[in-house]
């Protein structure tokens, strides 16, 4: 079972089991993912121009005219300390361009739930079990009769967004590579999701009309899981094929009530905490540190009865985006009051991390139990899947232990 808190990377490892165990299925999702990818698009570009409206507001009774883009010298300059007044009418311009990509959000939403289910949080749209046989059949859960019938829906939004995104790449890569967009996000008043980046630094190829999501497009992109899904996989170890059940679940806490009915028959918790979540809150409560709210959901993982026989292992996670935010200058003190004077260097922070956690373990385990520690990026192929490999052997090793055949 995979358990954690909201966006601590789940499902991103569900699909690096997939991509590792059964590379064929993930090969017939790609069709299934490129609307989630425009939709992911979509969003940051919403966020974009939201902040845009509240940073650079056009004075009143402006046209919003202003010299045309290409002749702009300022879209050039590197980023400045201070807002410069040319970005204001350059900005709104832009902004005016890439308004109807907005418009198009709640209609791709709706279409890509098949009408089911859209609403809640900031991902707008959850995934559910089953909802990748809109596309392509697989071996996941049986999906409900309303998406089977969806199942055979055209995608008329899904295109139109395609054909909008093309028309609109040039102004797409110029908004985002403003320096008065790189002005909020240096200052932290944009604060855009993980994927934003890695979608829109390449937007050409995501507007060519052939554009099919690769496999690093697809753990890069987010899609809030709703309830609990289950996977399938055939595992060969040591000769011997065994078939693994992994369920994925919803991490946000109105969420976790229905993780319980699973515990009894769960063999290992593989539990992910995203360590570089040290600066974010909770979206269902912004008073909580996510570090905090990590730290007390291992401590009732470790704790509880039902799951006192299952193996445990830790996946200290989104080191990446960690190490990015140390190399930006972001102060962990700032945020987490007990880092007090420790220097402020990814070692350091790393390891004050996980000796909480052990600490954790140390103090809560409920069966005394080996803890399989392992930092991880979600998104770094190779590195995670010699960690699958080597998390699965500890999970045999302690199950084969657990029944007394070894
Ligand atoms: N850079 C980076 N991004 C990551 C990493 N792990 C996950 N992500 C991204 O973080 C976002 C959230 O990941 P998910 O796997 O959807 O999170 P989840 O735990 O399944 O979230 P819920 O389904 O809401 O419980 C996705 O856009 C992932 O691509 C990582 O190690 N590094
Ligand atoms: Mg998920």
């Amino acid at each position: 079972m995979l358990l954690g808190q909201a966006e601590s990377g789940k499902s991103t490892l569900q699909k690096q089991f997939q991509l590792y165990y059964a590379s064929h299925t993930l090969e017939h999702e790609r069709p299934s993912w490129r609307p989630i990818v425009f939709f992911n698009i979509l969003k940051a570009i919403r966020m974009v121009l939201a902040e845009i409206d509240l940073e650079f507001p056009l004075p009143q009774g402006s046209t919003g005219m202003a010299p045309s883009i290409s002749g702009s010298t300022s879209a050039s300059s590197s980023s400045a300390s201070r807002p410069d007044p040319s970005w204001f009418p350059e900005l709104a311009q832009l902004r005016m361009k890439l308004l109807p990509l907005v418009a198009s959000e709640d209609a791709l939403a709706s279409e890509l739930s098949g009408g089911v289910s859209v609403g809640g949080g900031r991902s707008g749209v959850y995934v559910r079990a089953g909802w990748q046989t809109l596309v392509t059949p697989s071996r996941s859960w049986p999906m409900p009769s309303d998406m089977r019938s969806a199942a055979s829906r055209p995608t008329p939004v899904t295109n139109i967004v395609a054909q909008t995104i093309a028309a609109l790449q040039e102004e797409i890569t110029t908004t985002w590579r403003h320096p008065g967009v790189r002005y909020l996000l240096a200052g932290n008043k944009l604060r855009l999701e993980e994927y934003a980046a890695h979608f829109l630094d390449d937007i050409s190829r995501v507007a060519q009309p052939d554009y099919l999501p690769t496999a690093e497009d697809i753990l890069h992109v987010r899609l809030q899981t709703l309830g609990v899904t289950e996977h399938t996989f055939d595992i060969d170890m040591a000769g011997s094929l065994y078939t693994w059940l992994l369920y994925d679940v919803g991490g946000a806490r109105g969420q976790r009530h229905v993780w319980v009915p699973y515990f009894e028959d769960a063999t290992a918790i593989i539990f992910l905490a995203p360590i570089s979540a040290f600066d974010q809150y909770l979206e269902e409560d912004p008073r909580t540190n996510r570090i905090d709210d990590s730290l007390q959901l291992f401590t009732a993982i470790c704790s509880n009865k039902l799951l006192q026989k299952a193996a445990l292992v830790l996946m200290l996670n989104k080191t990446d985006i960690l190490r990015k935010k140390i190399e930006a200058g972001i102060k962990v003190r700032k945020y987490i009051s007990s880092y007090g004077d420790r220097p402020n260097s990814y070692e350091e922070v790393s390891e004050y991390f996980r000796a909480h956690f052990i600490q954790v373990h140390r103090r809560k385990d409920i069966s005394h139990r080996p803890l399989y520690l392992h930092f991880t990026s979600m998104i770094d192929i190779k590195a995670t899947q010699s960690i699958i490999i080597n998390v699965n052997e500890a999970i045999m090793r302690s199950h084969l232990t657990s029944i007394g055949l070894a």
